[in-house]
């Protein structure tokens, strides 16, 4: 008893010490006449009471028209400068892209990567990890098959499983994480599964639980308190789903050693582990264990997910919008025929490529970026910025952006369409972010939206559930925002 009250009053004077220390750093940021404005806080909570918790991102929007596009908050224990708007955005990650190119310390995300691997590693580790994932999923192409061939066979094996549901009320959203796992397990591992398999089907659990958990309320009060760690809570879960991901892929790196062979490299895994044997005794070598995992593990994470929820937007809003889906179909019927499509379609589908892009701007599906972190001392538009400052580029504010896009809160597809009905890219279309940290699967995630969505419209035409009064496309709360669990019903068009 006596262990348990001494540990408690540790534990209280631990907190008091950290509240004070922060309280004295948050003065001497504040005292900083220079450092960017923001709203008067209240003690411990910062300015938490002015942050709706459930749709941080939109607070921010409120925020910045009051205290312009470079602003700060303090999240309970963490100061922020929040970036809003296209064009400071851009200014910050473009322009001034070594600036603001380093990753916070985020103790959900530290828990997860501890510092390896490519989101949330720093330095010349983040560099060189960076380096090979990039190079790797551009130049392997799986055996002879490159990954388009790989896209293209799965959307195959989607349209058979969207049969079954044909005619029925159906939420779609975990059908189109299996295709969308298919493709990075086809990457990493070297194979797919079918789509029933509790392997995969449980991967994508862990992988959907944690998503769901690290944009919880809960999580966001562990990363603002980080002292938190030491009571039980939902970091415990995310913790125990990354344990249980790292020994799926623990036993995978064993096989794939026994199997491995530098003249037929399968996977990720093979071009990783060969890569590691070069560097066999070299001291300083970045490729060892930690750094594998935790780089296949993000591919998993970021790689599956936000494929799969921006898919579930697209036929969400095509049964909300039936007007535009009926001229999506009419030019895939039009340049396509049955073929299956193939990703230089695109070029000659102005229409299709431009409702897709519509649908990544409106879905907005990570609407608060990652966080960055200034790299030196830094001064951006007139305000100093320390080194290791907390950054947040809104997307958000880009993607909804009213002096970049005439009708931001719409879906509306002319947003890329100029007045021939021909494409236009457009750059403040940021839903990968900008500059030295975007996205690295941009590339990959592009190409199975086109291919997956242009399939499914070329097949099958999606309505609101019937009997359901009030048909709601909304985001649910996560870390990247998925839709809220909806019914469609679908027929099939040949
Ligand atoms: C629609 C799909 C996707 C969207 C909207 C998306 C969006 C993003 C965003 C906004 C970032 C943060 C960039 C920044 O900090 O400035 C990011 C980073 C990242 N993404 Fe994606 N992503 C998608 C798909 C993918 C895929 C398919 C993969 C892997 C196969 C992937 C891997 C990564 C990695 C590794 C990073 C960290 C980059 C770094 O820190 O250097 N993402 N993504």
């Amino acid at each position: 008893m006596s262990l348990m009250y001494s540990s408690t009053a540790c534990l209280l004077i631990a907190l008091a010490i950290f509240y004070l220390l922060n309280v004295l750093k948050t003065r001497t940021q504040n005292k900083n006449k220079n450092f960017p404005p923001g709203p008067p806080t209240l003690p411990v909570i910062g300015n938490l009471h002015l942050i709706d918790i459930k749709r941080p991102s939109r607070s921010l929007l409120e925020l910045a028209k009051k205290y312009g596009s470079v602003f700060s908050i303090q999240m309970g224990s963490v100061k922020m400068v929040v970036l809003s708007g296209y064009e400071t955005v851009k200014s910050a990650l473009v322009d001034n892209a070594e600036d603001f190119s380093e990753r916070p310390f985020v103790p959900i995300f530290e828990d997860i990567n501890q510092g390896w691997g490519v989101p949330f590693s720093h330095g010349e580790n983040w560099k060189q990890m960076r380096r090979f994932t990039l190079s790797t999923l551009r130049d392997f192409g799986m055996g002879k098959r490159t990954i388009e061939d790989k896209i293209i066979e799965e959307s195959s094996f989607l349209i058979k499983e969207l049969k079954l549901e044909t005619g029925k009320s159906t939420d779609l959203g975990s059908l189109f994480n299996i295709a969308t796992g298919n493709i990075i397990t086809s990457i990493t591992l070297g194979h797919r599964f079918e789509y029933q398999n509790p392997t995969l089907r449980r991967l994508m659990e862990l992988v959907n639980e944690n998503m769901r958990l690290i944009g919880s309320p809960s999580i966001m009060r562990y990363n603002f308190f980080p002292l938190l760690r030491y009571f039980p809570g939902d970091h415990l879960k995310v913790k125990q789903n990354i344990a249980e991901l790292h020994t799926f892929l623990q036993k995978t790196f064993v096989q794939h050693l026994k199997e491995l062979d530098r003249d037929d490299q399968r996977s990720f895994i093979d071009a990783y582990l060969i890569k590691q044997k070069e560097e066999e005794g070299n001291p300083n070598s970045y490729y060892h264990e930690a750094n594998l995992l935790s780089t296949i593990t993000t591919l998993f994470t970021a790689g599956t997910e936000t494929t799969a929820s921006t898919i579930h937007w697209a036929v969400l809003y095509m049964a909300k919008y039936p007007d535009i889906q009926k001229r999506t179909q009419e030019e895939i019927d039009r340049v396509l025929g049955s073929s299956p499509p193939q990703y230089e379609d695109r070029m000659k589908m102005p229409y299709t490529y431009a409702v897709i892009h519509e649908i990544q701007r409106l879905a907005n599906i990570v609407p608060m970026n990652l966080p960055h972190a200034t790299v030196r001392d830094t001064v951006f538009k007139g305000y100093d910025i320390p080194k290791g400052t907390y950054v947040v580029p809104s997307l958000e504010s880009v993607l909804y952006d009213e002096t970049q896009f005439l009708k931001p809160n719409t879906f509306y597809p002319e947003h890329f369409l100029d007045s021939d009905g021909q494409f236009v890219k457009k750059s403040a279309f940021m839903p990968f972010s900008a500059g030295r940290r975007d996205c690295i699967g941009q590339t990959l995630a592009k190409m199975e939206l086109f291919i997956f969505f242009t399939k499914i419209m070329q097949r099958y035409s999606f309505y609101p559930a019937p009997g359901v009064p009030d048909f709601k496309v909304e985001p649910a709360v996560g870390f990247t925002v998925r839709p809220i669990a909806q019914n469609v019903y679908f027929t099939s068009r040949i």
